[in-house]
């Protein structure tokens, strides 16, 4: 029989057996479970190093964050964590933010905690971290306890975005326009500067070829040198049109660089092009301003001396000559005044197309400003050669140049001819040369040619060194007037005088106011020594008429450069009011030709001297271009038959035949005549005869000294003339 204690004791060790088999069973089971937490555990911890991830939770109420610190895997299986206040670990500026995130989604405004925020590194420095969890544990009422989730380290996505959003933003506000194209040549990207400069929509452009914008002004070469560069990954940089949407060409600079793709395995081209058109076209403007005379288009000084210099290089190496031929256009200054100025502009304009008609394309017509022309010859066979097209330049302008539909203007030129290597080695000396020469030509009766020699040279040193005596001429008081009368022929009696000017040079001797008028008018000195001559001519009358001869008149003759400038009837007036004689006792004398050529422009201030009561009497009348319509209109009181239509009276038949009709026609116009020049008893007598009013010449007296003057007309008598009576009016041989 079994004992209940020998029954208890099996049965309490089965139970102590089963407890431990249990207990063992526990043991393992739960060696088991903590075994599966750890590997879970290595898991997470895994899956958090691979993504860059934090592990963190957070207490509601408490406000502690613990943090599951970012251990290398596989390692301490140990995990470090640490509780830390939040105010401690977040940026001040970002606690803010952090808590209406937490606010909005304690609220169950938002489904997850979600905030980027800065947070104190390891390293003490703040760091960017995208913070993302959800409630982990909720009391009964469903309020949230604790917040668990993870935080990344986005400071460097964020730092490439700002990057990229900086970039972005220069690219839209820059104002190149820059183009990003595919390794095939695609757009695939462009900025709005490209798009304002080409005119076309983005979705036009993207995925097209950079074909769309090929202009034909582009060579093909260029675009292969483009693509190759590209290709090989090397920068070009050059100039390129591009064709607009609304077909207009734009200049552009292109700067082209290859890049790797985002990608790194794709290539990408990015172009930035600047618009360079108008500057192209300001540079192309200055290079033509510095090289061409606008109102022409013909080379201008700096291109002329360009090509001329050339020209000599090649003549140097080839052994040949050049020629070179300077123009000027006759009177073209008083032709100029008279028309205006924009009509001496088409006479220029028109002087140069017929320059390079008739000398051809090959040669070099330039203008050297005002009315002054070279032509470059190369390659002269013969040095004659220049001289034939010197003639074919001066036939050419024996047909009047076009003003307008109109009206027309025949003007001649004058031309000095200079040849290399014979008369100079270089430019500016070739030109010099060739200056000279038309100087000889216009001295020798304008229209017409002369080839330079050594001579001249002498000449126009001559005359510089005369000009710059001229200067001094005034001030030292090297500068006097004589007086030649001038007598009436019925009744008998002194008229006046005429004030001619004399230069006595203490170093150049006597020189011949022919010599020096034109330099002085050549270098505007004429204004200030013309107003002498006014002021001397008027006070010397005033003296004579202190001496009692009160009705005499002064003559003084008048520079066309003084007509024209515009205060000269001040200076009358101003001279006469200063002197104190009669204005109708002064006369102005204006040669005819530059009467002539400023009718137009000088009737108004001729009308002024009237208005003063100054008398006006047209000089050397025969030898100009006068019509008797514009004499009609300018308000003249005197004609001066010139001394060349008295020479040959009373037997030359030509003579005989012109004065007579002159003065006829003065009479008919109802102005005094005047003959110039009577050196002869015969001559007096003929003008006589033909009623000519006054006569001056040699026969009554040659010009005087001031105080001889006076002394002649004092002592003039009328019977000391015998003088014919007068004959009936001849108006035709
Ligand atoms: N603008 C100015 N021009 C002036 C001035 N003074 C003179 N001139 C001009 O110079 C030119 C030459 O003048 P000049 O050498 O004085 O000769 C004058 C007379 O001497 C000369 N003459 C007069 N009578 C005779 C004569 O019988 N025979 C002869 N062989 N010569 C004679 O003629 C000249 C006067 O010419 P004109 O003026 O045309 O009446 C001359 O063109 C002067 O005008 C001046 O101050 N300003």
């Amino acid at each position: 029989m079994i004992e209940p204690s020998q029954l208890l004791v099996p049965g309490a060790a089965v139970l102590i057996a089963l407890a431990l088999a249990l207990t063992v069973v526990w043991l393992y089971r739960r060696r088991g479970i903590a075994d599966a937490l750890d590997d879970r555990h290595d898991r997470l911890k895994l899956a958090l190093w691979a993504t860059g991830e934090r592990y963190w939770d957070y207490d509601v109420e408490s406000r502690q964050l613990r943090r599951l610190l970012d251990d290398a895997p596989g390692g301490d299986r140990q995990m470090r964590e640490d509780t830390v206040a939040v105010e401690a670990l977040v940026h001040p500026d970002d606690m803010a933010p952090a808590r209406d995130m937490l606010q909005r989604y304690l609220d169950g405004a938002s489904n997850r905690y979600e905030v980027q925020l800065r947070v104190l590194g390891d390293d003490g420095r703040w760091m960017w971290v995208r913070v993302r969890g959800r409630a982990v544990a909720r009391d009964a009422s469903g309020q949230v306890l604790r917040i668990a989730g993870t935080a990344l380290d986005v400071s460097a996505t964020r730092e490439a975005e700002r990057e990229r959003r900086i970039a972005a933003t220069v690219l839209r506000s820059m104002a190149e326009a820059v183009a990003v194209l595919d390794a095939d040549f695609h757009y695939v990207s462009v900025n709005p500067a490209f798009l304002r400069m080409t005119g076309y929509a983005e979705r036009e452009i993207l995925g097209r070829t950079a074909s769309l914008l090929g202009s034909a002004q582009n060579d093909s070469a260029l675009y292969r040198q483009i693509r190759n560069h590209a290709r090989q990954q090397i920068q070009w940089s050059g100039e390129l049109w591009l064709r607009r949407k609304d077909g207009d060409e734009t200049l552009t600079a292109l700067e082209l660089r290859t890049v790797r793709g985002p990608d790194d395995h794709s290539m990408l081209h990015v172009c930035v092009f600047n618009d360079i058109t108008r500057q192209k076209r300001t540079e192309q403007e200055l290079r033509y301003l510095a090289n061409f005379d606008t109102l022409t288009d013909l080379p201008n000084r700096a291109l002329l001396s360009e090509r001329l210099s050339r020209a000599i290089v090649r003549a140097h190496r080839q052994d040949s000559r050049v020629g070179l031929l300077l123009l000027d256009l006759d009177r073209f200054k008083e032709v100029n005044d008279s028309f205006g100025h924009s009509a001496g502009d088409r006479i220029l304009r028109a002087a140069a197309l017929r320059l390079q008609r008739t000398v051809g394309n090959q040669h070099t017509v330039a203008r050297l400003g005002g009315d002054e022309f070279t032509i470059v010859i190369e390659d002269l066979a013969d040095p004659l050669d220049t001289e034939r097209v010197a003639r074919e330049i001066i036939n050419a302008f024996q047909a009047p140049l076009l003003l307008d539909d109109r009206r027309e203007v025949s003007i001649s030129p004058s031309i000095g001819i200079a040849i290399y290597p014979d008369h100079a080695q270089v430019p500016t000396e070739l030109l010099k040369r060739a200056d000279t020469a038309m100087y000889q030509a216009k001295a020798a009766g304008r229209c017409t040619f002369i080839r330079y020699d050594d001579h001249m040279d002498v000449a126009a040193r001559q005359r510089a060194v005369v000009s710059g005596a001229l200067r001094r001429a005034l001030d030292r008081g090297e500068l006097r007037l004589v007086f030649q009368p001038r007598m009436a022929l019925s009744p008998p009696r002194i008229t006046g005088v005429e004030a001619l000017l004399r230069w006595s040079s203490p170093e150049h001797g006597d020189i011949a106011p022919s010599d020096f008028i034109p330099i002085a008018e050549e270098n505007g000195m004429i204004l200030e020594i013309g107003e002498w001559v006014l002021r001397e001519a008027c006070m010397m009358l005033q003296r004579w008429r202190q001496h009692g001869l009160d009705d005499m008149a002064v003559s003084v003759n008048v520079s066309v450069l003084q007509l024209l400038r515009g205060d000269f009837t001040d200076v009358v007036a101003r001279v006469l009011d200063d002197v104190g004689i009669p204005a109708h006792l002064l006369e102005l004398e204006l040669t005819e030709s530059v009467l002539m050529a400023n009718a137009e422009q000088s009737a108004a201030q001729l009308h002024a001297f009237r208005a003063l009561g100054v008398s006006l009497a047209i000089d050397d009348f025969g030898t100009g271009y006068s019509s008797l319509a514009y004499l009609k209109r300018l308000p003249i009181t005197t004609l001066k038959i010139d001394k060349a239509f008295v020479d040959g009276l009373p037997h030359d038949a030509e003579d005989s035949a012109i004065t007579p009709t002159i003065v006829a026609m003065g009479h008919s116009l109802g102005l005094r005549v005047v003959a110039e020049g009577v050196e002869t008893r015969a001559q007096m007598r003929f003008l006589a005869e033909r009623g000519c009013d006054e006569i001056q010449g040699f026969w009554i007296s040659p010009p005087l000294e001031a105080a001889q003057c006076l002394a002649f007309v004092r002592n003039w008598r009328p019977a000391s003339m015998q003088l014919p009576h007068r004959a009936p009016l001849v108006t035709s041989p």
